[in-house]
């Protein structure tokens, strides 16, 4: 028999019964990028790949047991955050980041499912944008959140440029703005890092509509690299790669906006 030390990891996130987004989006990724996932479950959706039904966040003092077992036994190397739900859940959430020194920390800021539900409301909004993300490692918004984040609309690669400096000035340490929602033939991402250097992730926009939970698959594969001890700027270039690669591999399930293949385009099948 042989026995290996693996580096484990964390979500911090909501669960998608419909299994394509949210914590199981995470933790497929990052079991397929080889490292232990735990999770703290901050709330329930009946969700599907048609949209959402019902969303139900957890009772804060489940929320406190779930980091302290954690806490208690494992050794997380690195953690990232998903939907939050509302303001109670954000302040729980960043208590205990606090408790038990969580990092390094990716805060997926995620506001609104892909069919319209929203995940996080307003005053959860203001808490992330002032508590959460002086906690942050890394921030990944997608261009809506980024314009909520920037509070102004962000329409040239100008704007873009912009908007994660000041993302970056209210406190997360490197921002990446998501292009997911970009019209054209290129999707670019843009990365801003810690030391000022900056550089555009590209790649051909892909025309399906199976892709619900990209962000939250780019935001655990980078918390996968980071956990085996990765720079944050290779860990994000391997999150790219890794969501790039799935993308091109689609697997038909559900009715609307389908998951995506997490076990990878060459294992496919
Ligand atoms: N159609 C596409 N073609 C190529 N890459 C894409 C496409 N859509 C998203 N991506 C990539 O997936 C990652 C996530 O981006 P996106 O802007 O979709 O995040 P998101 O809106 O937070 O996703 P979700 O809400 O589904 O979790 C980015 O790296 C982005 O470039
Ligand atoms: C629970 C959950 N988290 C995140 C997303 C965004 O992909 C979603 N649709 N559902």
């Amino acid at each position: 028999m042989s026995s290996k030390e693996v580096p484990q990891t964390l979500t911090i996130a909501g669960s998608d019964s419909g299994g394509g987004a949210g914590m199981q989006a995470d933790i497929k990724t990052m079991q397929e990028n080889h490292v232990f996932a735990t999770n703290v479950v901050v709330g329930l959706t009946a969700q599907n790949t048609l949209g959402v039904q019902m969303v139900q966040p957890t009772d804060v003092e489940m929320i406190d047991a779930q980091f302290d077992s954690l806490f208690d036994d494992f050794d997380i190397k690195a953690a990232k955050t998903g939907a939050l739900f509302d303001q109670i859940r954000v302040s729980a959430v960043i208590k205990n980041v606090k408790k038990h020194n969580i990092h390094p920390l990716v805060v997926d800021p995620v506001m609104v499912a892909k069919g319209g539900a929203r995940l996080l409301d307003d005053q959860g909004i203001h808490a992330i944008i002032n508590d959460l993300l002086p906690l942050a490692d890394i921030v990944t918004p997608n261009l809506p959140e980024a314009q909520v984040m920037y509070n102004k609309p962000i329409e040239t690669k100008d704007d873009v440029i912009d908007a994660a400096s000041f993302i970056q000035q209210l406190g997360a340490k490197n921002v990446i703005i998501k292009g997911g929602h970009q019209s054209g033939d290129l999707i670019e991402d843009y990365v801003l890092l810690e030391n000022g250097d900056s550089f555009i992730m590209e790649s051909p926009k892909y025309d399906t509509v199976r892709k619900h939970g990209t962000g939250d698959t780019l935001s655990s594969a980078i918390v996968a690299s980071l956990a085996k001890g990765n720079s944050v700027e290779d860990a994000i270039i391997e999150g790219k790669t890794y969501i790039d690669k799935i993308l091109q591999s689609e697997i038909l399930v559900g009715h609307g906006h389908g998951p995506l293949s997490h076990w990878g385009a060459e294992n496919a099948f």
